[in-house]
């Protein structure tokens, strides 16, 4: 009988897994093999699942490698992030928890893992296997701890790989093909392996977090350990019921990937399978993935193809097939780690959860309560900054808006509220307009020097370039100073500014911080003596060139007064000097050169790159959203004057940017850039006396015998020296209140708001990104002119292209950066392909 005739007289569909014994694999009596090979084949062609016993595999290593996993995973988050796996051109090594989506429609799976692929226990200098894998190809990142780690998952990768190489030839007999069929397309065991670990999970389950989300294993088939006793495996049926696949004691899960049921035209099943562990205790499991060389092409078994079983698939390599999976499980434009975090604590603990931080006076309350959070950002006298997140500030640009409290803050910002008046940012327009055409033209020169011919595009690093423009408009509009850093970047006092704000993100075990400036202030407020002195060296030249700058500004006003006039310059410095000159302030209300000082830098440091990198970030998802991007540009030429924007009078361009302020797209694709990646992640407050604090939803508590209830208080009590933590991006990405799509970039979600986004306090359009109360941004409008009139004339004039070689991640440093992976350690980088925009090209 052929193949398909025996799938389709057997094909029924399963109920239950069968335990097959492999003790008769290397029998010699040929009936006894073939009872084997005939039970596997029944398995692969109904279940795609089988469990098998007495394979082999000695205990002790299962055991060694569970002890150096349970040992691994417990080291903490920052050190697993030192080899972490976008690290690596094909991810290997850590995966943090939610990192990866195996469901691309879920929040990111709920575990955490370790992978690696071939390697030689002892390491030998030409390995030809690692050599040739392809797609596996590259080494191994291993952690130097646990020290038996590496020793310890070999051993058992290499006894897996073992009992891997003996169930092929079985799987080949079952296909009714030669027993070595599967030989030479397995030479370099492009096996893949990984450990996992699942936290428990008690919240309700809505099929978006799980420990691992539906899906199909890619290679041939896996070979998976689980930790007895634990049920979190399910396996979906034909009639789409999830069948427990529970630990069975002696055992090992046998499943068929993608390239079995590719190679088989489906008729050895790739079932779809899930984890979800809700055990209340952390479970581990160590899938083997066995899969073909790389170059091997999952070419349709011409047993498995007949005129009424058509193929299935379209041939593809099997090295790209999996390739192009990891991308999709693990290579998202950014990590779903903080919003899935967000979620997860939600639906486990409710909206307003106490946390515990690293020390004992660090109790944190964590809200994602709207009106919890809007009582908190109100009161700023009970809810202040706390002091280690001012001091790290204060050590590097002393004591200014961002960081003062109480009476020195109300003073500073009553002193620079006029200066960011409407009227006044308005005139900043012509100004933030030329810094715009500056860099359009140094973009058109920097790709007419690169020779480009038609239709091509040069790689430019937007990040770097959108910092430069972003400080010399702050030099400009702000102190009435030219950095010139558009044109070359070699300026003192520029140096200094971006070498000490660097510090402030800098990498001290060679890896970037992550949120845990934000969680944990105070493990970074102290800078090691070195820094210090390197922070000092900044300062003084800031202190010798921007005080000069004062000084300067001081005579030049008080000149013209003398002579009758009024000194005219539109620059903050000027307006923040003469509002603190007004007569209506009170000579205490006054603030001193010094803190002027301090002024400056902190618009230097709260305005610059905050601005540019929601400039980087809209470029980047216009590159990745490119019907955007087109429909954008279409909108932006319609606003396009004749006459070229260089020979445009100041008035003109004040009209000019009256009908770009209107634009409602351009509106929309900032908005939602600003909801979608903020660049002030998230913040934190302390509270500075016992509170009674309002909430609009139910409280959970865990009684005594672990039962959760849910209880419906108006109020809660927040003790004096909690933390609050602020979660920005936790709010805007809030799917109960954005909606399903709440983590997609919609411009036109902004047409129309579900109703719970108008319940959100902040200052602008809903959104947490400027904060929101008495210490929200108070450059909102100036941001918004800088990123308008740049998006007007870069959009207009260049096509933005995301490059396949580059890979983007986003890390949470302060500030939320774009970084290349696997290039991490080179800085903040966003390089995109730019070309200039040909109207007919599109
Ligand atoms: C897209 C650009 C910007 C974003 C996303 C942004 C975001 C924020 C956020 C979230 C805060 C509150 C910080 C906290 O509570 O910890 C803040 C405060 C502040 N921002 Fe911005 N900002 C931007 C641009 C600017 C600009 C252009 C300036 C110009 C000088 C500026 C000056 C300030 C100042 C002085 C504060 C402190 C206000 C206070 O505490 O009274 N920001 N900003
Ligand atoms: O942990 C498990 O039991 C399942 C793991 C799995 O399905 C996978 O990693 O592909
Ligand atoms: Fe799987």
């Amino acid at each position: 009988m052929s193949l398909i005739a025996v799938a389709n007289e057997v094909e029924k569909g399963f109920n239950e897994i069968p335990i097959i014994d492999l003790s008769h694999i290397d029998d010699p009596d040929p009936a006894a093999k073939a009872a084997l090979v005939a039970s596997i084949r029944d398995a692969c062609i109904n279940v795609g699942f089988l469990y098998v016993k007495n394979h082999g595999i000695p205990q002790e290593v299962i055991d060694g490698a569970l002890g150096a996993a349970k040992d691994f995973f417990s080291l903490s988050e920052d050190k697993k992030m030192e080899i972490v796996n976008t690290k690596t051109p094909n991810y290997k090594g850590y995966n943090p928890l939610f990192s990866s989506s195996n469901d691309p429609d879920s929040d990111g799976d709920m575990h955490e893992g370790f992978e690696f692929g071939w390697e030689e226990l002892v390491p030998k200098i030409n390995d030809e296997k690692r050599a040739n894998d392809g797609v596996m190809a590259g080494a191994n990142i291993w952690p130097d701890e646990p020290v038996s780690f590496r020793e310890a998952e070999l051993t058992y990768y290499h006894a897996a790989v073992d009992l891997g190489r003996k169930l092929f030839p079985l799987f080949a007999l079952a296909l009714d093909l030669p027993e070595n069929f599967f030989e030479d397309k397995t030479k370099n065991a492009a096996a893949l392996m990984r450990v996992l670990h699942y936290p428990p999970q008690t919240g309700p389950v809505d099929g978006r977090t799980v420990g691992i989300g539906a899906h199909t294993d890619w290679e041939c088939f896996t070979i998976l350990w689980q930790e007895p006793g634990i049920q979190a495996l399910q396996v979906l049926n034909r009639e789409e019921q999830w069948i427990n696949a529970p630990p069975i004691p002696g055992t090992l899960v046998i499943n068929l990937g993608d390239q079995f049921a590719r190679w088989t035209n489906d008729i050895f099943k790739s079932t779809v399978h899930r984890a979800i562990n809700r055990s209340g205790v952390r479970r581990y499991s160590i899938p083997l993935f066995f899969g073909t060389d790389y170059d091997v092409k999952l070419e349709p078994i011409p047993s498995c193809v007949s005129p009424d079983r058509p193929p299935k698939y379209e041939v593809v390599t099997a090295g790209v097939y999996v390739k192009e999976k990891l991308k999709a499980t693990y290579g998202h434009y950014y990590p779903r780690r903080s919003p899935s975090t967000h979620a997860y604590f939600v639906k486990e603990y409710g909206r307003n959860v106490y946390i515990r931080g690293p020390f004992p006076w660090d109790q944190r309350l964590f809200t994602l309560d709207p009106v919890t959070m809007n009582h908190i950002l109100q009161h700023t006298t009970v809810y202040e900054k706390p002091w280690p997140s001012r001091r790290l500030i204060s050590n590097l640009i002393g004591v200014g808006m961002l960081s003062a409290e109480g009476q020195v803050h109300k003073r500073q910002r009553r002193v620079a509220l006029p200066a960011f008046s409407a009227q006044t940012m308005r005139a900043l327009v012509p100004l933030v307009f030329n810094k715009a055409t500056e860099l359009r033209n140094k973009w058109t020169s920097i790709i007419r020097e690169a020779g480009l011919k038609e239709g091509q595009s040069h790689l430019i690093n937007v990040c770097s370039w959108a910092s430069r423009a972003t400080f010399d408009v702050m030099g400009s509009a702000g102190f009435d100073y030219e950095f010139n850093a558009i044109q070359d970047g070699d300026n003192e006092l520029l140096r200094a500014y971006s070498e000490m704000f660097e510090v402030a993100v800098s990498r001290p075990q060679g890896h970037l911080r992550t949120t845990t400036i934000l969680y944990f202030p105070t493990i970074n407020s102290i800078f090691p003596d070195h820094t210090m002195r390197f922070i000092a060296k900044c300062q003084e030249v800031i202190r010798r060139v921007a005080g000069r700058l004062i000084q300067e500004k001081k005579r030049k006003i008080a000149e013209a007064e003398a002579s009758g006039k009024s000194y005219q310059a539109k620059d903050l410095l000027t307006l923040l000097l003469k509002s603190n000159s007004s007569v209506d302030l009170a000579p205490e209300q006054r603030i001193s050169d010094e803190e002027m000082l301090h002024m400056i830098n902190t618009f230097m440091f709260a305005g610059t790159d905050t601005t540019s990198l929601a400039m980087t970030w809209t470029l980047y998802l216009l590159a990745k959203y490119p019907d955007v991007q087109t429909r954008l540009r279409t909108e932006l030429l319609s606003a396009m004057p004749s006459t070229p924007i260089e020979s445009l009078t100041e008035d003109e361009i004040q009209s000019l940017y009256a009908v770009i302020a209107e634009l409602p797209y351009l509106d929309n694709v900032i908005k939602e850039t600003l909801r979608l990646i903020p660049p002030v992640h998230s913040s934190i407050r302390v509270a500075m006396q016992d509170d009674m604090v309002p909430t609009s939803s139910p409280l959970k508590r865990r009684t005594a015998d672990g039962e959760i209830v849910e209880e419906h208080v108006k109020q809660i009590h927040v003790p004096k020296g909690t933390f609050i933590h602020v979660p920005i991006e936790g709010f805007q990405l809030d799917k109960e209140i954005w909606g399903e799509s709440a983590w997609s970039f919609n411009p036109d979600r902004w047409n129309e708001l579900p109703a719970p986004v108008q319940e959100l306090p902040g200052i602008y359009s809903h959104l947490l990104a400027f904060s929101a109360g008495p210490r929200a941004c108070i450059g909102t409008r100036m941001s918004t002119i800088e990123l308008k009139s740049f998006l007007f004339t870069l959009v207009s004039n260049f096509t933005f292209t995301e490059s396949e070689t580059h890979k983007i991640g986003k890390a949470n440093v302060v500030l939320t950066r774009p970084y290349v992976a696997g290039q991490e350690n080179e800085g903040s980088m966003l390089p995109l392909l730019v070309a200039p925009y040909i109207p007919s090209s599109e």
